[in-house]
């Protein structure tokens, strides 16, 4: 049955796949621009491997599609990383409003994600020569962390762990490598966070025996550094003042816990700091950049790699307050506005982050 190996899935000699769905919504963007230097900046864009979101159970035949696609790019001995999101959690986004998804607790949702689960794990097991690294679920654990006083949150808490203790269950084939979603510094960092956090992601990693879960993922859709050099005055009380100290206390604790867990950490929009009022703001915070490119040399053997995670140019929330997904959040005086439905392309948000990029595009 050949090995079945469970060290750092993006070591070397690895290559993370193109989303073709990304590279649309760029070319579709370029078509629309007039200048010649972002046209060629967000062409380079492009080239750059983020994940692919698959936010709908309806987008699920493309990861055949993609799955097939980067099976015929090993025709040549290549070795393809396909990065994926599983995200369709039934009353999903709990504590927000803005990317609430198809799925609800009280319509079967449980039932549909079983499903959605099933459709992924028909496509994994159908190309066990393609690398798969997914990440589980933005913001679910973390929001049964801190936010059971929300009342959505606390409903949906039995449904949120059922789930994804399922799809932990069902994606444990020896391809594909899962990464819990654990919020950011700024979220779970808190003195006070961290403990019940590592606990809970313990508890999780456990309910499923066994299980292809490497580790955790972290900042995904945030703006936090990898390393800041001088702490961003919003960091006021957070030991963990960036994402590289968050994941050195988390660490510890994990295994103590249990749960040896390794780290990815998205840096897609982080390249500029010091541009947010408070830490808790998340939407479409106007000044932010693309960041360090991916890589999988990292500041700690902790850290199996940076990456790009949440794809900057798809809007984290709409800003108009007569849309049913309209969280507040998205109209604060650091969030970019007019803003489309989460998602869809923000272009002016995109050509910023081509513009503010650090390093530069
Ligand atoms: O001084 N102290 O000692 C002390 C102690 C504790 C304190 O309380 C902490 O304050 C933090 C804020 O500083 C809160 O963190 C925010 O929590 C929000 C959810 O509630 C997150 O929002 C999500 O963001 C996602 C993208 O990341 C979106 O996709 C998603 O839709 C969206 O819902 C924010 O990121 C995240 O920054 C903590 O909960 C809270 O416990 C505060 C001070
Ligand atoms: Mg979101």
């Amino acid at each position: 049955s050949g090995s079945c190996s469970f060290g750092n899935p993006y070591e070397n000699g690895y290559t993370a796949y193109l989303s073709p769905y990304y590279i649309a919504e760029v070319n579709a963007a370029i078509a629309t621009q007039s200048s010649s230097t972002l046209k060629t900046k967000s062409a380079k864009v492009a080239q750059i491997p983020n994940f692919t979101w698959f936010d709908t159970a309806d987008k699920v035949p493309t990861l055949g599609d993609y799955l097939a696609d980067a099976r015929s790019m090993q025709a040549d001995g290549t070795k393809m990383i396909l990065q994926i999101v599983v995200y369709d959690l039934p009353d999903r986004d709990c504590h927000a409003k803005a990317s609430n998804g198809e799925y609800h607790i009280a319509q079967n949702g449980v039932a549909n994600y079983k499903a959605y689960i099933d459709a992924i794990k028909s496509y994994v097991v159908q190309y066990p020569d393609v690398r798969i690294v997914a990440v589980v679920e933005p913001d679910s654990l973390a929001n049964l962390v801190t936010n059971m006083s929300d009342s959505h949150c606390a409903n949906a808490h039995d449904a949120y762990l059922q789930c994804t203790t399922y799809a932990l269950q069902q994606l444990n084939q020896c391809n594909i490598w899962l990464y819990l979603d654990a919020g950011h510094a700024g979220w779970l960092g808190w003195q006070s966070n961290q403990d019940p956090a590592a606990q809970l992601f313990a508890q999780v990693y456990k309910s499923a025996t066994p299980n292809r879960v490497r580790g955790l993922a972290t900042n995904v859709a945030n703006y936090n550094a990898l390393h800041a050099s001088t702490p961003d005055p919003i960091t006021q009380g957070d030991p963990c003042v960036d994402e590289l100290s968050y994941v050195q206390a988390m660490s510890p604790r994990l295994t103590n816990y249990g749960f040896p867990a390794h780290f990815i950490i998205d840096q897609g929009r982080s390249g500029v700091q010091n541009i947010r009022g408070q830490w808790g703001d998340w939407c479409n915070i106007k000044g932010a950049g693309f960041g360090m490119r991916p890589t999988n040399v990292t500041p700690d053997p902790v850290i199996d790699a940076i990456v790009w995670v949440k794809p900057g140019g798809e809007c984290d929330g709409t800003s108009d307050s007569s849309s049913p997904r309209y969280d507040s959040t998205c109209s604060l005086s650091d969030a970019k506005q007019p803003a489309p439905e989460a998602g869809t392309w923000f272009e002016a948000y995109f050509e910023d982050l081509v513009n503010f990029a650090n390093p530069a595009l």
